[in-house]
């Protein structure tokens, strides 16, 4: 198995695996870590596309298990099997997308969660510090065990309980929902303003901010163990 793991860029990417499908055989299974390029961009064309995949990982990767495996229309179901046992061996936490679709199923949800987060900084609602807290002293602590769907079904008798409970409520939350943000000036600055003020963009103070980030997630993991074996 081959996984590419160059900068995200399309046509580099293209260049690479064009290349090496003209040396590989019929068994080796060409793997792309993309955040976002869709297969379809990735791979049409190629000889070898059958053996072609996504895998995205998330960062940083040697901490959070899980790994998205999303097909190109063309990808055989036993490259999509075999990508997800080795996954599985090498002691990820892989999830199967059934089709491509942009920024596949993780990007999708987090840039859902940054969008509104950008907007209520924006609007003036919350501080930039506030709102990473209602993330990691909130709903991170339940979302590093169970998702958003179980917590639904476990903050009522059941999804729908929740449903009759909460779906008026939430649609009307959701329809007050903007547009799409610009990810640009006087936010930008404010956020920006905020995170460096916590943490300055300095090399070695950047890089301490990540160690304590993966002593974190170490820590989290071997809890998660844990509490899967009680
Ligand atoms: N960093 C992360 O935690 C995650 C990264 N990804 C994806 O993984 C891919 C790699 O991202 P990073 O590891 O962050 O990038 P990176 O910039 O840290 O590493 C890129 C690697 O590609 C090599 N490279 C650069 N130009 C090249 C070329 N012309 N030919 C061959 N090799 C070349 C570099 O030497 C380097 O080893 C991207 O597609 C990114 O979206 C996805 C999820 C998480
Ligand atoms: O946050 C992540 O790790 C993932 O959403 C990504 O794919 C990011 O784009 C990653 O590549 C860089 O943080």
């Amino acid at each position: 198995s081959f996984q590419e793991c160059t900068p995200e860029n399309l046509e580099l990417k293209k260049k690479i695996f064009g290349q090496l499908d003209l040396i590989v055989g019929d068994n080796v299974i060409l793997s792309s870590s993309t955040s976002c390029l869709l297969p379809s961009k990735l791979f049409t064309g190629l000889k070898h596309v059958k053996q072609c995949i996504v895998s995205h990982p998330v960062n940083p990767p040697y901490f959070v298990p899980l790994v998205e495996i999303v097909p190109h229309p063309e990808t055989d179901p036993s490259t999509t099997e075999r990508t997800y046992a080795l996954m599985k061996k090498i002691g990820q936490s892989p999830v199967k997308l059934n089709r491509e679709i942009e920024g596949f199923v993780l990007n999708r949800l987090q840039y859902a969660v940054i969008s509104e987060a950008w907007r209520l900084v924006g609007e003036g609602v919350i501080s930039p510090t506030d709102l990473d807290l209602v993330m990691s002293d909130g709903l991170g602590m339940r979302y590093a065990f169970i998702g958003p769907l179980e917590t639904m079904h476990l903050n009522a008798e059941g999804i729908a309980n929740y449903c009759e409970r909460y779906s008026e409520g939430m649609r009307l939350v959701l329809n007050t929902f903007g547009p799409v943000p610009e990810f640009s000036g006087e936010i930008a600055q404010k956020v920006n303003q905020a995170m460096s003020e916590k943490i300055p963009v300095v090399p070695k103070v950047l890089d301490a901010r990540r160690k304590w980030r993966d002593d974190c997630l170490t820590g989290l993991a071997k809890l998660k163990t844990q509490m899967k074996s009680n």
